[in-house]
Parts: structure tokens; sequence; C-alpha cells
């Protein structure tokens, strides 16, 4: 069994089985979903699959047709690892390397009970503004509601945002005026707006704050009319990876870097990567985090944490089990 999914507009969902065929770039009429690692190092992301459809949340549930239980059993999560990293990246900012980047930590568990493919149906039940996302094959795949569109492109009308900036939803108030996460935030919307200013007429709305029940973040929507047709992939590289999940500045050097932390804690190759599809021109993809990847009875959950000069490591750790916690709710693993 192979399938992917991804939401799409007006509430419906995208869907798609396998066998998939590969291809190096979009068709020009028809779905292919996009498929990628954290480099974009994929000679070929696009995915065309057999048989696809827009249904309804109800619908690919029915479709998908794998629910049951999950019960997964998680083992404790060693702080030293992410310790060192973090240590390895204040002393990067302070020599000027850096000014903002975001290691990930995962969390590890087994499936004890049921089978690690119900999670899609989970992940199909998401709501606005959170996007359910996923792939699965050969008993391996991810599932995910991710919050943050990398991009939405629909003719020369490009959609994307800023998100970045945490806090508890009890501490939404306090989020509003902490110039940490204010300066974290803007780290990012400002990156955006200077990757894409020259491509045509830009606007960037106000900040707010996007509400995730237990969890509340920075919210910038941005939107670009284009002077003229943009390939797709181009647009891909542009953006990914935003501040959000990358390093800013991003050279060659401060990537592999980045890479080189996310090998060393274990973090999934797709985990933050995009995930979009296309639907006969009309491109949207969102950034791969708030997911669950497994491998047999394997299952993995990462975070992600921006780190700027003024970041604490406890604080840090404090967010990304924020993070995680809110994404076993949701699965209700
Ligand atoms: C990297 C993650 O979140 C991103 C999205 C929203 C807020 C973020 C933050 O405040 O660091 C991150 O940029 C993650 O969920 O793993």
């Amino acid at each position: 069994m192979s399938l992917a999914f991804l939401g799409w507009s007006e509430g419906r969902v995208l869907v798609g089985r396998g066998p998939f065929e590969t291809r190096a770039v979009p068709p020009e009429t028809g779905v292919a979903f996009y498929r990628n690692d954290f480099g974009l190092d994929s000679s070929e992301p696009w995915l065309i699959p057999s048989e696809s459809a827009l249904l309804s949340k109800e619908e690919a549930m029915e479709w998908a047709g794998i629910e049951g239980p999950v019960d997964v059993s998680w083992d404790n999560l060693e702080a030293s690892p992410f310790a060192e990293v973090f240590q390895e990246i204040t002393t990067s900012i302070r020599w000027g390397i850096f000014e903002k980047t975001v290691p990930v930590v995962v969390e590890k568990g087994r499936v004890d009970a049921g089978g690690a493919a119900a999670l899609v149906s989970r992940a199909l039940s998401a709501s606005e503004p959170l996007v359910p996302y996923g792939i699965v094959a050969d008993g391996r795949g991810f599932a995910g509601m991710s919050p943050e569109h990398l991009l939405i492109l629909d003719g020369r009308t490009l959609k994307t945002m800023a998100l970045a900036g945490t806090a508890r939803a009890e501490e939404r108030e306090v989020l509003a005026v902490d110039e940490k996460e204010i300066r974290e935030h803007e780290f990012v919307a400002q990156a955006l707006v200077s990757k894409l200013g020259d491509l045509g007429n830009l606007s960037r709305g106000a900040r707010v704050v996007m509400d995730l029940g237990p969890i509340v973040h920075f919210h910038t929507p941005i939107e670009v009319e284009l002077n003229q047709d943009e390939p797709v992939d181009a647009l891909i590289r542009r953006l990914h990876p935003t501040p959000a999940l990358g390093p800013l500045p991003r050279t060659g050097e401060t990537m592999s870097r980045l890479i080189a932390w996310r090998e060393k804690l274990g973090a999934p190759d797709e985990f933050g990567a995009p995930f979009g599809a296309v639907v006969d021109g009309a491109f949207r993809a969102i950034v791969a985090i708030r997911g669950v990847w497994w491998n047999g009875k394997d299952v993995f959950l990462p975070a992600g944490c921006g780190v700027i000069e003024p970041s604490r490591l406890v604080n840090e750790w404090r967010e990304l089990r924020l993070k995680r916690e809110a994404v076993k709710a949701r699965f209700g693993i």
C-alpha cells in the first residue's frame, strides 16, 4: 500500500494512491505530489499518483481506511546531545557565523499496539489552520498537521507566511510583548520580504498571533503579485528553508553546519522540508513540521526551535517539549 495526502483549499484534502511515478519536473496538467528532503537533494521530487481525488475530510478518512488504535511507548529523551549542539550554536552565533538557526531534537518510541499507519487518519482529522499531510509506503512514512505554508501559487499570486515565535496558550499576552520572540519572528518575516521583493508587488500583513489550542505562534502573511510566471521549483529553492527552519544567513556553509547538527540529533530527512502538490498548475506546499515519522514499529517525533543570541537552553528545551506534547495530544499517542 502506498498513499499520499495534503490539505487543499476550501477544507478539501488531496489524496493520491501509488504506485507513484517519479519525475524531475512537475506535470503541466493533472496531479503530482512534491516530496523532498531538507537539503532539497532529490533529483525526482515529483510523484505522480496512479489515482487521485479532492475529498472532504470525512471522505478522505474513509478513503484512507486505516483507522484503529495506536499505542506508543516513548523512550526517555536525553538532554545532553541537544545541550552540546546548543553550545556549538551559541559559540557560532558569537563568532558571527549565524544570526539564527534551528536545531531539531527527536523523541523516539515504539508502537506497542495497533499500526503506525493509523496515524494517517488522525492527521486527516486536522482542522484549520492546521493542514494534514503525509505519505506512506512499505511500512514507513510520515503524517502531520502543519500550521505553516511555505508556498501557495495560483497563477501569478504567491502566498507565504512567517511563522516563528512560540508560547503556551496561557502566555499569549506576554508573547505579544516579548522582545526575544518578536526579534526571532522578525528575522523570518524580513528574510522572506527580502527574498521575494524583486519578484513583483509584495504586501506584508500585520503580525498576529496564531492560535493552535495549547500553543500559539506569531504569524505574518506575505503575498506577492508576480511580474512574470515563475517555475515552482525555483520558487521553492528561493524560499526554503526560511529562517523558521533554516539558518540565517543561508549559505552553503551555514546549511551544511545545520544539516550536520540535524544528523547528529537524528532528524528525519524530510522534517522541515517542503511537502506539496500541484493540481492543474496550482501549487501548495506546507513545511513538514508537527508530524510523526515511522519505520515499521519505530516512531520518531521531531521538533525544532529557533535559536538566536538571547536564546537560553532551558527555555528552548521547554519549547521543544511543548511542541512535541502538542503533536502527541493531537495524534492521541
Ligand atoms: C520548527 C518548528 O516550528 C517552527 C514553526 C513555528 C514556530 C517556531 C519557533 O518559534 O521556533 C518554528 O519556527 C517545529 O514545530 O518543529
